[in-house]
């Protein structure tokens, strides 16, 4: 019955179900239809007691009835008094001859229902709101049973009053008024029904566009149209344009859960060449358009069919949505009607919605794999050493935690590198890796540059902005050289870190965040924080787990397969055949101390791959001894322009000189900022904001 639904699909109890989450809420169910039989016993007496009225009788001296022709058999509905045995011929006649019969003391007419749409009535209405090509419907004459609507009986009415036939005109009113009764009852049903299918095909169709797994979709779409269309099974059939098949799915019974068709074979075949709708019930000749096949190999019966196309946006057909044995009760004949083709394909244009956006959610989230792989893959941990080894382990199992990460190595050694190697083996890979430099930064700047600001909260806050907090929301921070954070700096980190929230400089509205805290630092916090420069209980937030990235010079031979690393690059970079180290490169880059580590060779591979062009690369290629202390060269490009006779002015030849002097002064230290600020007399950050107001990189 409609209320109780039992379609053959695996899971079709909500309750039992193995859905994953998203899952479709089960707290609405069919309305429960009233039959034509419970109101006639509820409206006869109704109207009988008017007739009383009128005929200013009793209803004793009344013998009424309603009988019904339900396919080839009678049917008594209501009877009032002594039943008439010769009722079920009379009302035969009644009907037969479309006018009132008298017979006895019992007059009878037909009840003409009204406010039902006729068959043909409710195919048109099918056709006008069905999908994009259902509107192009014609009925086909392969169709026979098309358009048949369930089984409405032919009623009569039979009356006698006082022993006498009841007059025509007394019996022509009542049946035209229990046909309204009917009637109406009859559209309120189906508007009952057709809100509740379409509630249902809404809260399904809500749920689907969040399932990314598309046999869980298909499944829960089947469910769907075997529960509006009330019936035993539903297949959506996926065109596989390329092999000329249809590929059903689910499956149920199936071996390998797979069921495929040749594109144009049986009734699904035809719908998909025609793009019209097709049903069938059985009574009608199938003509081998339904796979008894199938049938036979799971023992089962088809004895009615609904097929309709399914069509995209774009007016694509990518399949055909099938439903199969609509059930047989008080209301239905069994057969699937012109209601049901306008309700499944409804729904097909639902399915199709979220079968389209699930492929282009799993594009999309190919294409970010794939992104995410390839900028995991461009800055790898290279190295082979036992630390690093060791290192690598260590971080692949702290990855996976929340937990706040410390890393502790000199300048250059490859902190960033590690945190991004950290990052990619987290589940935070797909969110977003922020780094931020807080020794680059003065401590006005820093708050912004972290939490964010709002429009106006200083003078050249002219809009609003989002801090990198805010930015790495569900992936990590990268907090490098956070010794250098000053004071107020890192009250506010402290907090942030403990509360998980940011408030915008300016703002008052706390937004909370979820992300990662990874710190790197070169200096001994322990140092500083004896020194009160760095506050203990930040420390102790950050340094949750620590991992110190060895110098490079204590690597061993890492430091060829970091230069082979690099020079590969480098190469491919520039699209140049990549050469060899000899004998005497690879001992000197073995013998040299790398004070600015891993950087520093970076750099000079850089520095060889551009500026050499054999196929083998010699120890004076590396250029590895920077003169300590030296002057740097004056700049080649003031040089020429004022050997050229081009004099540039004052400023712009100092600025030169400026830029000049601090390469050397970095390039002499290895690459370690801390020592070439010293030795420029200024300190780390002061140094990093004159490069950036000489427009230097202060990255690589
Ligand atoms: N193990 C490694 N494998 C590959 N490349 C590395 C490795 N270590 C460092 N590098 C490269 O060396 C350069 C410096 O690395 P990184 O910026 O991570 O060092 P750092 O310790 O964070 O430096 P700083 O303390 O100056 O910020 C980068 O170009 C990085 O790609």
């Amino acid at each position: 019955m409609i209320g109780t639904p039992s379609h053959h699909l695996p899971g079709n109890d909500h309750k039992g179900a193995a859905l994953s989450s998203p899952v479709i809420p089960t707290s609405y169910s069919p309305p429960r239809q009233l039959s034509d039989d419970e109101i006639i016993v509820q409206k006869m007496p109704l109207l009988l007691g008017l007739v009383a009225g009128v005929q200013a009788d009793n209803l004793e001296t009344i013998r009424c009835g309603v009988v019904g022709q339900h396919a080839d058999r009678w049917q008594t509905s209501f009877w009032t008094g002594d039943e008439f045995t010769a009722a079920h011929a009379v009302a035969s006649e009644a009907i037969d001859r479309g006018e009132v019969v008298t017979k006895g003391e019992f007059s009878a007419i037909q009840v003409q229902t009204s406010g039902v749409p006729s068959s043909s009535e409710t195919a048109d209405a099918s056709r006008s709101t069905a999908s994009p090509s259902a509107t192009r419907t014609q009925a086909s004459a392969a169709d026979e049973t098309a358009g048949v609507m369930p089984g409405i009986p032919n009623l009569a009415l039979l009356l006698s009053i006082n022993g006498r036939p009841a007059p025509p005109a007394l019996l022509r009113t009542l049946s035209i008024t229990l046909g309204r009764f009917l009637g109406l009852h009859r559209d309120r049903q189906n508007d009952t029904r057709r809100l509740w299918q379409t509630t249902t095909m809404l809260q399904n169709a809500a749920v689907w566009q969040q399932l990314d797994d598309d046999d869980e979709l298909l499944e829960s779409v089947a469910r769907c149209a075997c529960e509006v269309l009330s019936c035993d099974r539903a297949t959506i059939f996926l065109w596989d344009k390329s092999r000329r098949r249809l590929i059903g799915r689910p499956a149920i019974g199936i071996e390998g859960g797979v069921l495929e068709v040749e594109d144009n074979a049986g009734i699904v075949g035809e719908v998909l060449q025609s793009r019209n709708p097709r049903w069938w019930s059985a009574g009608g000749n199938d003509g081998g358009r339904v796979n008894r096949r199938i049938d036979q190999a799971q023992k089962f019966n088809t004895h009615s069919l609904l097929a309709v196309p399914m069509v995209n946006s774009r007016d694509q057909i990518i399949g055909v949505f099938e439903a199969i044995n609509a059930y047989q009760d008080d209301h239905r004949s069994g057969a699937f009607d012109a209601a049901d083709v306008r309700t499944l394909s409804e729904l097909a244009l639902h399915a199709v919605v979220a079968i389209d956006s699930q492929r282009t959610r799993a594009n999309l989230t190919r294409t970010r794999d794939r992104l995410v792989s390839q900028a995991a893959e461009s800055n790898p941990l290279v190295g082979n050493h036992e630390l690093i080894r060791d290192l690598r382990t260590n971080a692949s199992k702290v990855a996976p935690t929340d937990l706040s990460v410390l890393i502790l190595g000199q300048n250059g050694t490859g902190k960033e590198v590690l945190a991004q190697h950290i990052h990619y083996h987290s589940e935070r890979r797909n969110g977003p890796f922020v780094a931020v430099n807080c020794a680059a930064l003065v401590e006005s700047l820093l708050e912004s540059e972290l939490f964010g600001h709002e429009k106006g909260a200083f003078t050249d806050a002219s809009g609003t902005r989002q801090g990198k907090f805010e930015l790495a929301h569900g992936g990590t921070l990268f907090l490098d050289e956070v010794g250098d954070m000053s004071p107020g700096g890192q009250a506010k980190l402290l907090r942030v870190l403990e509360e998980r929230v940011v408030v915008r400089v300016g703002g008052s509205q706390p937004i909370p965040v979820d992300t990662r805290v990874i710190a790197a630092t070169n200096q001994p916090l322990q140092d500083l924080i004896a020194a009160k420069r760095f506050r203990e209980d930040l420390f102790f937030r950050l340094n949750v787990v620590s991992l110190t990235l060895p110098p490079l010079a204590s690597r061993g031979s890492d430091v060829l397969m970091l230069a082979e690393h690099f020079l590969e690059r480098f190469c491919r970079q520039i699209g140049r055949v990549v050469p060899r180290f000899d004998e005497t490169s690879r001992r000197a880059m073995i013998m040299h101390p790398w004070p600015g580590n891993v950087r520093e060779l970076r750099n000079t591979i850089e520095r060889v791959c551009y500026l050499t062009s054999g196929d083998l690369i010699h120890e004076e290629d590396l250029m590895l001894r920077p003169i300590e202390g030296a002057l740097p060269s004056f700049p080649a490009t003031t040089m020429r322009n004022s050997m050229g006779g081009t004099i540039i002015n004052l400023n712009e030849a100092t600025r030169e000189f400026q830029i000049a002097h601090i390469e050397a002064a970095i390039m002499a230290c290895g690459g370690n900022m801390t020592e070439a600020a010293s030795k420029l007399g200024l300190h780390r950050s002061n140094l990093y904001r004159k490069m950036r107001q000489l427009g230097m990189s202060t990255s690589d």
